[in-house]
């Protein structure tokens, strides 16, 4: 296995794929080593890559997508309740700009059950929605697992000792979000989200079989994601590209509703640090000089609505990026 043939020759510029349910792909094999060489490579290249991954079952999958099918179709007003003090945590929809666009956070805090809860008595508040925060918490879980697997081969693929891998686990926290995009109207845009790259570190995107995501590849070519059930498309956010000091790139993508007849559902696991800053091992006086100051992410955050970073074409350079 080499990173050759995750870009076969016909396909030269594509996202590679790593079969992460493969029983040899374990930590000091020689298929550890090169799986973990691939991913690095796909991150530096285009900021991001396929895990192919049998751990999310066929039936809760389907479970997962029906309960969000029932989600999206609570009144306006009760979705709205879910507001929050944090930018990106509550509610949004009815966009003019992309009004296909519908999104709702479901916890801060997935892997606790409460949290999940409080979101569904929120949404639900009568009795008997028991199974929507068993299902989502469950779900969770096992998407946060192929984070863990996912951020430790990028500490070992750029030789990083295993204490760096547990600090950046443990400075880490996830969101849990959900996205419902109608489908346009005759005469209208077919533009679902607008191209962007995200703030976090990683944000793991499952889909329900309905196309419609595309990422932006290193030759500048948008490139389709498979949408299958057992495709999960892991994309670094500008976190992650200041973490690796420039190495890494921040994920263009974007939605285009191109399914006229299935309406696409997408759950995304975001996570996200507190202070982030270039990792020590990736800064040095001669090849890589430190590219960003650190910062508070909650700052970035309220940053990234500004004007200054709306006119700017490489915020997070705006924000925290020093300019030799
Ligand atoms: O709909 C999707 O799968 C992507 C959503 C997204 O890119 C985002 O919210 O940052
Ligand atoms: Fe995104």
């Amino acid at each position: 296995m080499n990173y050759e043939e995750y870009y076969p020759s016909n396909y030269s510029q594509q996202v590679p794929i790593i079969n992460f349910s493969d029983e040899n792909l374990k930590p000091g094999t020689s298929n550890w080593d090169s799986a973990c060489q691939v991913i690095k490579g796909a991150l530096e290249d285009h900021g991001c890559f396929y895990a192919l991954c049998y751990k999310v079952p066929m039936e809760l999958y389907n479970k997962v997508f029906g309960l969000m099918e029932e989600l999206f179709d609570l009144p306006l007003e009760t979705k709205m309740q879910k507001t929050s003090d944090k930018p990106y945590h509550g509610y949004y929809g009815s966009y003019s700009t992309v009004p296909l666009y519908e999104s709702l956070g479901i916890s801060d805090d997935p892997l606790n059950m409460e949290s999940v809860q409080d979101f569904t008595k929120l949404m639900w508040p009568q009795e008997g929605y028991d199974h929507f925060s068993e299902t989502l918490n469950e779900y969770a879980k096992l998407v946060v697992e192929l984070d863990h697997v996912t951020k430790r081969m990028v500490c070992d693929g750029y030789g990083l000792e295993q204490r760096h891998y547990h600090d950046l686990i443990e400075s880490t926290s996830y969101m849990l979000r959900s996205f419902k995009y109608a489908l346009p109207k005759k005469d209208e845009s077919n533009v679902g989200l607008m191209a962007h790259k995200d703030t976090s570190f990683f944000t793991i995107l499952h889909q329900n079989n309905v196309t419609g995501l595309q990422v932006r590849l290193k030759n500048g070519e948008w490139f389709d994601i498979d949408p299958s059930p057992f495709m999960f498309l892991i994309l670094a956010g500008e976190s992650f590209q200041v973490w690796s000091n420039d190495r890494i790139k921040a994920c263009e993508h974007r939605v285009i509703i191109n399914n006229k007849k299935k309406q696409r559902f997408s759950m995304g696991l975001f996570s996200v640090g507190t202070t982030i800053q270039p990792h020590e091992e990736l800064v040095d006086d001669e090849e890589h000089p430190r590219h960003y100051k650190a910062f508070d992410f909650y700052d970035y955050l309220k940053f990234i609505g500004t004007k200054e970073a709306l006119e700017s074409n490489c915020r997070i350079k705006t924000f925290c990026g020093i300019h030799d």
